[in-house]
């Protein structure tokens, strides 16, 4: 079980699709709540339990941290938790933001 990696315009097509799948963005709370990929969850030790039992593991992840390094890392960690689709953002909230930076939600 391991995860793939997903581009910002492989994810826009998602986004405009149909298809059903959960963003999880794993930065810290404060810029999570300054501005995200609208519709992202938070996902931190405090969140993980309820997200691992809500989430059937057949649900795609799309997994976001800054620039698209430690989202790696817990993409592997979500496949290892039996998720069968997980991704992780190529190029992070950081390139998002650069390339769709009115399409960004905030707030708690
Ligand atoms: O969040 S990061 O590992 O891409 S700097």
């Amino acid at each position: 079980m391991s995860f793939e990696h997903l581009d910002l315009a492989s994810l826009a097509q998602w986004r405009d699709g149909e298809q059903p799948f959960v963003l999880l963005d794993i930065r810290d709370p404060l810029s999570f709540t300054q501005g995200r990929i609208p519709g992202s969850r938070h996902l931190d030790n405090a969140s993980a339990g309820a997200i691992l039992e809500e989430t059937p593991r057949d649900t795609p992840l799309v997994v976001v941290c800054y620039h698209g390094h430690s989202s790696q890392q817990a993409a592997a960690w979500l496949a290892g938790q039996g998720f069968e689709k997980v991704y992780s953002l190529d190029g992070g909230f950081t390139q998002y933001q650069l390339t769709h930076g009115d399409d960004v939600e905030s707030g708690s």
